[in-house]
């Protein structure tokens, strides 16, 4: 059992996938934190990218899951604030490495690109793997 928080966040792209992902990890053990869509109407993927940089900042989640219809918009808006690194991510490996060489704090994800089973590869290896620290440390500081 696991005492971490993941906050989630999407746009009308993402309630779907988002629900399938938040299932899995609260089955896992971790607690939730949904931070809306939940539906179909028309939304600015910026206003949930910024819901989730301040739940990152805040300390109200450890680490976050974003989804809109590439990826692309709502981890730009999220990567605004220093405090966040989101990695739009593709398949399990970038999810695995994001973790590792760039301690990523926010899963990236573009529900019109990828299908549901390499999403779920995604967060399982994004929740699964540790920084790795040493050389990577001195690049991740050197972001901020
Ligand atoms: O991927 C996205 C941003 O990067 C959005 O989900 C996308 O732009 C929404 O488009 P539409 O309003 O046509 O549904």
């Amino acid at each position: 059992m696991t005492s971490k928080t993941i906050a989630f966040a999407c746009d009308h792209a993402g309630p779907a996938l988002k629900n399938v992902l938040m299932a899995l990890a609260e089955e896992w053990g971790y607690k939730t934190l949904n931070l809306g869509t939940d539906g179909p109407e028309s939304v600015d993927y910026p206003d949930f990218g910024v819901a989730m940089a301040k739940a990152i900042e805040d300390k109200e989640a450890d680490l976050g899951v974003l989804i809109c219809g590439t990826g692309i918009g709502i981890s730009i808006a999220a990567n605004r604030n220093p405090n966040v690194r989101a990695a739009l991510c593709h398949s399990g490996l970038t999810a695995r490495l994001t973790r590792q060489h760039n301690n990523a704090n926010v899963l990236a994800l573009g529900a019109r690109i990828i299908g549901e089973e390499v999403a779920i590869d995604c967060l399982k290896e994004f929740l699964n793997t540790e920084f790795e620290g040493g050389r990577h440390e001195r690049r991740v500081n050197k972001l901020s």
